[in-house]
């Protein structure tokens, strides 16, 4: 009887065009395996938002490969360890992962394939970046010239369907039940606001042929947080519960110019660059020269990341996309930008908090994504705006017509006119059970661009 191979699942928990689990069925019966490690990846185990995901993705996986026969084994603790015992429990000799580029999956990567025959494949990003080199064979560090050169490498391979050859082992194999890992939250149920959200392959392929229409639209409409202009394809994405191929090859048949489209996922394949050559950047400045820079600390600095998680500073547009991001698990881009830089700008507090933050709330919190964006929008990373570059609030809101958007998430703001909307302070209606501004403008302006002068005494060209 032919053994069976082992099929490692992480953020790849699709069927379709999933290259490990085609290869392992080629080659027989296959076992599929989930491992919940909170130890490998240290701070960045996975956080509270995305737990509730992947309760739910796990379980949509695991009905998908029971119609085929196809056992997922749930184990919980080192994964290379675990994946280990279970080939000895089934008799397998080979497994077959899809290659990921977090530092801790990289090492155990590297663990597993010294223990087993560990087959790894591609299938996260549209080209592994590894392979897209500079004309002296360097990596890419600027996404521009990252994107052109991928971009002369796409379209990727055509997508393929979900395997039709596969089968299971015969007899019961030991698993953890889903429910035990308690990934759902109860005390308090904070998730009811997540409801709209379908996790699993069909659910992320719903949500791509909903949006394949919008994509001509896509370059105006991405900008207005009032509008469902973007994809929203990110959770899954992050969950690989649709490959980024299957992405770019739905995408590309839609009408109008799907470029700028194509583009936003090329910045998926740039952060697992980033990632690839400095695994520490969710922890590290890009540029050393911020390590200087005087980040407030103590109790009032506190009390204004606190105001700032639960969207209580006095911005509207800030408020808004923070209560959306707890609410909902999901902020849109531009009003990530905007809160982002608010925190690290206007209240000049470390970005490795707000970085903290989102990793916890966002139901798409990627290592790569939420590093690489945190570090553009302080300024501090290889490929950043500069921190001089201090986006406002106040002009951002109603440029990008954010004034339905303030209504959604800030009901107390939701009875004010257009105009008086995005700044009710100024207009003289801000409602009492509003907050005042935590800081004026202009004020944490000078404040920010004052501090900022001791990272540009080390390094005069830091903050350009
Ligand atoms: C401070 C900050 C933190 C962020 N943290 C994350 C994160 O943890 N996880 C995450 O997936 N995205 C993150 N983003 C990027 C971006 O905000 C989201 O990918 C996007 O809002 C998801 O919505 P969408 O699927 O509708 O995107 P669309 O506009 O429809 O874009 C399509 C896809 O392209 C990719 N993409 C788009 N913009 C970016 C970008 N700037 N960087 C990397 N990939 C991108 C995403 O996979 C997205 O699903 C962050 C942005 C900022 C400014």
């Amino acid at each position: 009887m032919t053994t069976p191979s082992i099929v490692w699942f992480r953020q790849d928990l699709r069927l379709a065009d999933q290259p490990a689990l085609a290869a392992a069925a080629h080659d027989g019966p296959v076992v599929g395996v989930y491992v919940l490690d909170d130890d490998a990846p240290g701070a960045w185990k996975i956080g509270g938002a995305q737990r509730w995901w992947l309760h739910h993705s796990l379980t949509a996986l695991a009905a998908d490969l029971k119609k085929h026969g196809v056992p997922l084994i749930l184990r919980r603790g080192d994964a290379v360890a675990e994946i280990g015992k279970l080939a000895k429990e089934v008799g397998a000799e080979t497994v077959h992962a899809v290659h990921h580029y977090e530092p801790w999956w990289k090492v155990a990567e590297d663990a597993l394939g010294k223990a087993l025959t560990l087959k790894l494949h591609g299938g996260m990003l549209l080209d592994d970046p590894d392979s897209i080199r500079t004309g002296s064979g360097g990596r890419y560090r600027m996404f521009t010239a990252f994107w052109k050169a991928l971009r002369e490498r796409m379209p990727p391979p055509e997508p393929i369907a979900a395997p039709r050859n596969l089968s299971g082992p015969s007899g019961k194999i030991a698993s953890d039940d889903l429910a035990d890992w308690k990934l759902l939250p109860t005390t308090p149920d904070w998730s009811p606001g997540f409801a709209d959200w379908k996790p699993g392959e069909a659910g992320a392929h719903a949500a791509l042929k909903a949006f394949v229409p919008k994509v001509g639209a896509y370059d105006t409409a991405r900008n207005l947080p009032s509008e469902e202009g973007t994809s929203r394809l990110s959770p899954h994405l992050h969950h690989g519960e649709v490959s980024p191929a299957a992405v770019w090859h739905a995408v590309a048949k839609g009408k109008g110019d799907t470029e700028p489209y194509l583009r936003e996922v090329g910045w998926r394949d740039f952060t697992s660059n980033v990632i690839d050559i400095l695994p520490a950047y969710a922890d590290a400045n890009g540029r050393n020269a911020y390590d200087a820079m005087p980040w407030r600390t103590g109790k009032e600095a506190d009390a204004d990341f606190k105001a700032w998680t639960e969207g209580r500073t006095g911005y509207p547009l800030v408020d808004a996309g923070m209560r959306q991001l707890w609410t909902h698990g999901w902020m849109h881009n531009r009003v990530r930008m905007v809160a982002a830089s608010f925190m690290i700008k206007h209240l000049l507090l470390d970005w490795r908090r707000g970085e903290a933050w989102y990793w916890d709330c966002l139901i798409d919190a990627d290592y790569g994504n939420n590093s690489v964006n945190w570090q553009w929008v302080a300024g501090t990373g290889i490929d950043s705006n500069p921190f001089g570059r201090i986006m406002a609030p106040l002009t951002q809101s109603p440029k990008f017509d954010a004034a339905d958007y303030i209504r959604t998430w800030v009901p107390e703001l939701a009875d004010l006119s257009d105009g008086a909307i995005h700044d009710p302070e100024e207009a003289g209606c801000r409602p009492a059970d509003y907050p005042e501004k935590i800081i004026g403008h202009r004020e944490a302006r000078e404040r920010a661009l004052q501090a900022v002068k001791k990272v540009t005494a080390r390094d005069p060209g830091a903050s350009d």
